[in-house]
Order: C-alpha cells, then structure tokens, then sequence
C-alpha cells in the first residue's frame, strides 16, 4: 500500500518510523511519502491560509497549493488514482469497519486541514477525478488533520498483511467485523497468576477452550453494557444464548 500525507506540519509523521509501522515500511509493506503543502506555495511567505470569505474567525486554507500538491502527487490522466482522505470534524465517523476498507485499498492520500478547513472546493474539484472521504476521529476540536492522520494510518496499518506480528491478533479486535462488531474487549490477563494477592480468573488456567471463550465472550458483553450501551443497544438479541442473556 502506499499512502501520501501533505500537511504544513510534516515533522507530525516522525512517530510513522517507529515500532510497527517503522518495520512495515522497511520491509515495503507500505510505502509512506510526507509532503509539505508549503512546497507548492510560490511567495516569499509560503502563504497557505487566508481569512474566510462571509467572516468568522480563523483562517480557512487556500486552494491552490491543495490544487498544484494533488495534482503533483495525483498527476491528471493518472490510470490509478487514489482515495483521497480528509480528517474533519464534520466528516463520517471513522470506524474499524471504515479501517478495513481503508486496508484494502492499494493507494491513500491523506489531507491534513486546520479545523476552519480547507477551501471546499479542493475536495469539489477532487472528486472529479477520484474518490473523497470526509472522516472524523471523534466529536471534539483538533486543531489540525495531523493527529487524526496517525490514528487512522495506525488503525490502517495494524490490517495490513505483515505488520503484526500475530495476523490472528486482528480478527478478535473490539469493532472487529464479525462476532465482535458491535462488542469491546473484555479483560486481559498474563504472569504472574497472583499479584498483590489478586489471582487471574481461573477459568483463564483451565485449558477448557470452550469455557474459556463463553467467559470472555460474556466479560465483553458486560463491558459493552457498561462502557458503551448505544453499542449494547444494537446486539442482536438473536445471537445472544442463554448464558448471554444473563449478563
Ligand atoms: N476532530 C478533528 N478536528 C480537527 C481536524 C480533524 C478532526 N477529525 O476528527 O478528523
């Protein structure tokens, strides 16, 4: 896979060196290019921002350098365009199903936005010629793309034949699609078996695979009950067995 990020903030992707990813990209897993939009400016100031037409506060990103970095990295005629990616507040909420897609796909461009945004019609004009999400990591203010960015090409990456260490480690993620869509994680447990006199739950050392998946499968649900009831709320009370319902 090979991912672009432009953004007036490159040195934000030094951490994409490290641990996993840092391994991913040295074994060509994925092919990461940082680009600093300022290199599309043409004035002594590499002005990228201007005040937003209407009023209101802030500064709202200028079209051309997004227009001459994309069409740089996506040149016009280009047979295989990328999906161009756009970290916003306003965008469709990122989830893991969203990262999964996002996994299979051979290219992403990332665009890194300050909150007041870019000018719309960047996106407009870009999705003339190749596929635009509008995502957001959560409802609250960054103030840029940058954070956002790292978040999903790590919720991305970790898909991504290779980077993990243990493949199987991804099929029972929480949000996973499948048996753990709608579910978190329950609790985790390793050595020591006692620690300050609080011992791992015993099912955990019976070596009774099928007890032992029934408990986890029933600590996840509690903890979904508990921690994120909207997500409880969609279970389908047809997959849940007896013992589930007890929770
Ligand atoms: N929440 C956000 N704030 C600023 C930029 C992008 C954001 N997001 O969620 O992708």
């Amino acid at each position: 896979m090979r991912i672009d990020i432009v953004s007036i903030f490159p040195e934000y992707f030094a951490p994409l060196d490290v641990s996993l990813l840092g391994k991913a990209r040295r074994r060509g897993v994925v092919d990461v290019r940082v680009h600093d939009l300022r290199d599309w400016t043409h004035d002594r100031h590499r002005t990228v921002d201007d005040t937003p037409y209407g009023g209101g506060p802030g500064m709202v990103m200028k079209p051309e350098p997004w227009g001459e970095a994309l069409d740089a990295i996506v040149p016009p005629g280009t047979p295989a365009v990328p999906r161009l990616v756009v970290p916003t507040p306003s965008g469709r909420p990122f989830t893991q199903a969203q990262a999964v897609a996002f996994a299979a796909e051979p290219w992403l461009v990332f665009a890194c936005g300050r909150y007041e945004g870019i000018d719309s019609r960047v996106v407009e004009e870009a999705r003339q010629r190749m596929p635009v999400d509008e995502v957001g990591i959560g409802d609250y203010v960054l103030a840029g793309g940058e954070v956002a960015v790292l978040v999903i090409v790590e919720a991305v990456s970790r898909l991504l034949p290779g980077v993990l260490g243990n493949a199987d480690s991804v099929t029972d993620d929480s949000f996973a699609p499948g048996a753990m869509e709608t579910l978190v994680e329950g609790p985790v447990y390793t050595k020591p078996p006692v620690w300050r006199d609080r011992a791992v739950p015993e099912v955990l050392l019976s070596g009774d695979h099928g007890a032992i998946a029934r408990w986890r499968r029933d600590q996840a649900l509690r903890r979904t009950v508990v921690h994120r009831p909207e997500l409880a709320a969609k279970i389908d009370p047809d997959t849940l067995d007896a013992d589930d319902r007890r929770v």
